[in-house]
C-alpha cells in the first residue's frame, strides 16, 4: 500500500490560532495532535485522520468543527459538555468521549459511518432514538444515569452494548438486535427478562444486580460466558435454566448465596458439564469426573464401589473358609443368576426352576429392606430386615453385592450362597443389572440369564395387574428395558443367554432347556421322566459328543446358534479361581501373537493329554484322577456325564470340553452372533468340523483372557449332585441309577 503523508485541510477563516483561556482547544494544539496515518495489524500504514487529546482539561472543543476529515476522535478524561462539533465530521467512525461531563445523548448530527462510541462516565440520563446511526456496532454507556434502555431498536449493526453502573431495572428494547456482547452489571435488575430473542448473544454480564433466578436465559444457545457475580442466586437448581446451553464455558456465580450450599462447586459442574471456567477458576478434568461419579455414577462405578465396600468389610472380619469359595481344580462354584427388569417374572422362574431341578439348584435368598408383599415368606422370598439391620450386615462384611432399588436396599450374603453350597447344590438367584455388575467383580462366576420383555404393552399390563406399583415405579421399570437391551447389545457375552419373557410359560421352557444344556441333561432323559429333571436324566455323550447332538429348536431359538462356543476350563490352571490370579489376568497386558501361540500349544498339549492321544506333560495328572476312580466318579458325580462306552480320559474330556454355552452367541435383541462358523477357518464348512477336540481346538481361548463380562468364560461346572439323596450319602459307591452308567461302573470294577 502506498503510504502518503497528507496535509490536513482547514477552513482558514475558522481556525483559532491560540488557546485563549484554559480549557479551550486551540487549532495549534489540535493540529499538533493530529496524526494522519494508521496501521494495519500487518504493520502496513494507511491513510487515516486521528486526533487524540486525553486528559487535557478541555471544556471547549468547538475548534474541531473545522477538522472535517477526522475518522477517529479521542477526547477522554476532559470536562467537555458539548460535542456538537462532531456534526461536522462526516467521516468519523470512532468516538471516545468517556469521562467527560456530557449530558446530551448523541447531541450531534449523525456521521454516517460512526461505528464505535464510548460515552461512559458522563452525565447522561435519557437515551434517545438512534435510528439514524445505522452503522453503530459498539456502544459503551457505562457509568451514566440511565433508567431505561430505549431508542436502539433500529441499530441493526449493534453487536456490543455496555450499560454497566446505570439505574436500569428492566431489560427492554433490545429485541432482535444482533448483540453478541451485553453488559448490564451494576444496575437494579431483579429478573432476567427481555433477552429471549437475542439469539446471537455470546457474552452476558449481569453482575452486581439483584437477580435471584437464571430463568430467561434458556433460549440463548450461543451464550458462552455469563457473569452473575454478586447477585442473589441461592439455589443450585437454578443452573438447570442454562443446562441446555451447550456453548456455555464460563460462568461466574461468585458472591451469590448459592455458594454456601454444600458441594456447590461439584453440583454446578455436574449440572453444567461443558463449563471450562467456574467462578473464575478453571474446571479440571478431575472435578468433572468426581462430579459425575458423585451425582450420576456409571453403573460400572457403582458396582466397583459396591464391590470395594463389601470386600473391605469382609477383609476386616476374621477369615473363614467357605464351601462355596474353596478353590477347586476344575470349576468355580456353580451359580445361576436370572436378571431383568422388575416384575419380568425372573423371581417366579427362579423359584420354579429350583423346585423342578431340586437336585441341582436351590434358591439363594437375598436380604431386602422393603416390607413383604402379601403372601411373601420371610427367609424364603427374602430375608426382610430393617435398614439398620441391613447396614449392620454390610459392616459385618457379609454381603457379596448390594444395590439400592426403588428406595430399598437389596443384597446377597455369602451365607445365603453358603447355605446352598453346603447342600451340594448350585445357587440360583435373581437380581437387577447393578447386582450383576457388582457380582462380576467377585470371584463367583455365575451363568447370567437375561429375561427381557419384548412386548411393552403386555409387560406394563402385567405390572399394573400386580397392583403393587405406582405409575412412576412402572415407568422406571419400563424404562430399564432399554438399559438391559443396550447392555446386551453393547457388551456381547455379558449375559450368557437372553430369553424373552413375554410369556412366562414359554420363557420357562426356554430357561429349562438352557439349564439342561448347561447340565448336559438330554431330552431322552426328560422324556423318561416327564418334567422332572434329575441327575438320572443325564445324557450319554461319549462317541458322539454334544457337537453331534442335534440341538433342540428351543435351544437354538434361545441361543441363536447350534454351536458350542464354551471355552473349556484349562485343567492346567487349578488356581484360576484364585482371586488375585483373576485380577492379575484382568490387568495383564494384551498377549502378543507369539504368547498366544505358545498358550495355544500348551492347551493343545493339555487337550491331547486329556484324550489320551499323547502322553503329554499333563497326562499323569488326569490319568491318575480318571484311572484311579472312574467308577466312583461315575456313580458319585453323575454330572461329569461319563458314557457307556467312555474309556476314562476321553469321556471326561469330551464331557468337560463340550458343554454347550451360548455365551457370546445370541441373536436376540440385536446381539451379534458368535457362531460355530466363526471359529472355523474360511474354507471349512460346519460339517467339516469334526466333532470333539478338533473343533474345540479352534474355540479354545487362553485362560488369561477370561474375565468378568467376557464372552469367553469357563464352562459352568458340573453341578454337584444333591448330597441330600441317600444314595449320595452312602459311604460306599452305590449303583448309579442310570443303567448305562451303572453298567460302565460295574465293568470298570470288574476290570
Ligand atoms: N441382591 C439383589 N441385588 C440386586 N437386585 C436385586 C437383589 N435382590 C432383588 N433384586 C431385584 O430388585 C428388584 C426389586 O425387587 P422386589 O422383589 O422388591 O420387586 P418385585 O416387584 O417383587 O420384582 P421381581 O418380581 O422382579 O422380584 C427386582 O428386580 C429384584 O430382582
Amino acid at each position: 500500500m502506498e503510504v502518503k503523508q497528507v496535509i490536513l485541510h482547514k477552513r482558514s477563516g475558522e481556525v483559532k490560532q491560540h488557546c485563549k483561556k484554559d480549557g479551550v482547544l486551540t487549532a495549534e494544539v489540535a493540529s499538533s495532535r493530529v496524526s494522519h496515518l494508521g496501521r494495519f495489524g500487518t504493520g502496513l500504514q494507511y491513510f487515516y485522520h486521528h486526533l487524540s487529546l486525553p486528559n487535557h482539561n478541555l471544556r471547549d472543543v468547538s475548534v474541531l468543527c473545522s477538522y472535517i476529515h477526522l475518522q477517529k476522535l479521542e477526547v477522554p478524561h476532559n470536562k467537555i459538555k458539548d460535542l456538537s462539533c462532531v456534526s461536522h465530521m462526516p467521516y468519523l467512525a470512532i468516538l471516545d468521549a468517556s469521562h467527560n461531563e456530557i449530558s446530551d445523548f448523541f447531541g450531534f448530527q449523525p456521521p454516517k459511518n460512526l461505528k464505535e462510541v464510548n460515552f461512559s462516565h458522563n452525565c447522561m440520563t435519557k437515551m434517545k432514538d438512534l435510528s439514524a446511526y445505522t452503522s453503530l456496532s459498539k456502544l459503551d454507556l457505562d457509568y451514566n444515569s440511565f433508567t431505561e434502555i430505549s431508542g436502539l431498536e433500529r441499530c441493526c449493526e449493534l453487536t456490543h452494548l455496555s450499560l454497566t453502573h446505570n439505574k436500569i431495572s428492566k431489560i427492554s428494547g433490545l429485541d432482535n438486535l444482533p448483540l453478541t456482547d451485553l453488559c448490564l452489571g451494576g444496575n437494579q435488575m431483579e429478573r432476567i427478562e427481555g433477552l429471549e430473542n437475542m439469539k446471537s448473544l455470546q457474552v452476558l454480564d449481569l453482575s452486581l444486580n439483584r437477580i435471584t433466578s437464571l430463568s430467561g436465559l434458556q433460549n440463548l444457545h450461543l451464550l458462552g460466558s455469563i457473569n452473575l457475580e454478586k447477585n442473589l442466586i441461592s439455589e443450585i437448581q437454578e443452573c438447570k435454566h442454562v443446562h441446555d446451553l451447550f456453548l456455555l464455558r464460563n460462568l461466574n456465580l461468585l458472591g451469590n448465596p448459592v455458594q454456601e450450599q454444600p458441594d456447590y462447586r461439584l453440583s454446578v459442574i455436574f449440572l453444567l458439564q461443558h463449563l471450562a471456567v467456574l467462578d473464575q477458576e478453571k474446571v479440571t478434568a478431575e472435578e468433572k469426573v468426581s462430579s459425575v461419579n458423585k451425582y450420576d455414577p456409571p453403573l460400572d462405578v457403582v458396582a466397583a464401589k459396591d464391590h470395594m465396600t463389601n470386600l473391605v468389610y469382609q477383609l476386616m472380619q476374621p477369615q473363614v473358609l467357605y464351601d462355596s469359595t474353596l478353590p477347586s481344580a476344575d470349576s468355580p462354584y456353580p451359580m445361576l443368576v436370572l436378571t431383568g427388569p422388575q416384575g419380568c417374572g425372573k423371581r417366579e422362574l427362579a423359584h420354579r426352576l429350583c423346585q423342578e431341578f431340586s437336585e441341582y439348584f436351590a434358591y439363594g435368598t437375598c436380604h431386602t429392606t422393603r416390607g413383604p408383599y402379601l403372601g411373601e415368606v420371610n427367609g424364603s422370598d427374602y430375608h426382610f430386615v430393617s435398614e439398620e439391620d441391613f447396614q449392620t450386615i454390610v459392616h459385618m462384611g457379609k454381603f457379596i453385592q448390594t444395590m439400592k432399588y426403588g428406595g430399598h436396599s437389596y443384597g446377597l450374603t455369602r451365607d445365603s450362597i453358603e447355605d446352598v453350597a453346603r447342600e451340594g447344590l448350585a445357587c440360583c438367584v435373581h437380581m437387577e443389572l447393578e447386582g450383576v455388575l457388582s457380582l462380576k467383580y467377585s470371584h463367583f462366576e455365575p451363568r447370567y440369564i437375561l429375561l427381557i420383555p419384548t412386548q411393552l404393552e403386555k409387560y406394563m399390563g402385567h405390572l399394573k395387574s400386580r397392583g403393587l406399583y405406582t405409575p412412576s415405579q412402572i415407568d422406571m421399570a419400563v424404562s430399564r428395558i432399554d438399559l438391559y437391551a443396550n447392555f446386551n447389545r453393547q457388551r456381547p457375552g455379558f449375559f450368557d443367554n437372553v430369553i424373552p419373557c413375554d410369556d412366562w410359560e414359554e420363557a420357562y421352557q426356554m430357561l429349562g432347556q438352557v439349564v439342561k444344556d448347561y447340565l448336559l441333561l438330554d431330552e431322552q432323559g426328560e422324556g423318561q421322566n416327564n418334567n422332572r429333571a434329575s441327575p438320572d436324566n443325564r445324557s450319554t455323550v461319549s462317541g458322539h459328543g454334544p457337537e453331534e447332538k442335534p440341538p433342540s429348536d428351543l435351544s437354538r431359538s434361545v441361543s441363536g446358534t447350534m454351536s458350542h462356543s464354551a471355552t473349556p476350563l484349562d485343567p492346567s490352571d487349578p488356581a484360576y479361581r484364585n482371586y488375585s490370579t483373576k485380577i492379575q489376568a484382568q490387568l495383564s497386558p494384551q498377549k502378543s501373537p507369539a504368547e498366544l501361540a505358545s498358550i495355544r500349544r500348551r492347551e493343545q498339549l493339555v487337550r491331547e493329554a486329556i484324550v489320551g492321544r499323547s502322553p503329554g506333560v499333563y497326562s499323569q495328572l488326569f490319568k491318575s484322577s480318571a484311572q484311579t476312580a472312574p467308577s466312583s466318579l461315575q456313580s458319585h458325580d453323575p454330572d461329569t456325564h461319563f458314557s457307556e462306552d467312555s474309556s476314562s480320559d476321553g469321556s471326561r474330556a469330551s464331557s468337560v470340553l463340550s458343554v454347550p454355552s451360548s455365551a457370546g452367541a445370541l441373536s436376540v435383541l440385536g446381539h451379534t452372533l458368535e457362531t460355530h462358523k466363526d471359529h472355523m477357518t474360511s474354507d471349512q464348512t460346519p460339517d467339516d468340523a469334526s466333532p470333539g477336540t478338533d473343533h474345540l481346538a479352534t474355540v479354545i481361548t487362553p485362560s488369561s483372557e477370561r474375565r468378568p463380562g467376557s464372552n469367553i468364560k469357563p464352562i459352568l461346572p458340573p453341578i454337584p449332585t444333591g448330597r441330600k439323596t441317600p444314595a449320595a450319602l452312602s459311604p460306599s459307591p452305590s449303583p448309579s441309577p442310570n443303567p448305562a452308567v451303572r453298567e460302565q461302573g460295574e465293568a470298570n470294577k470288574e476290570g
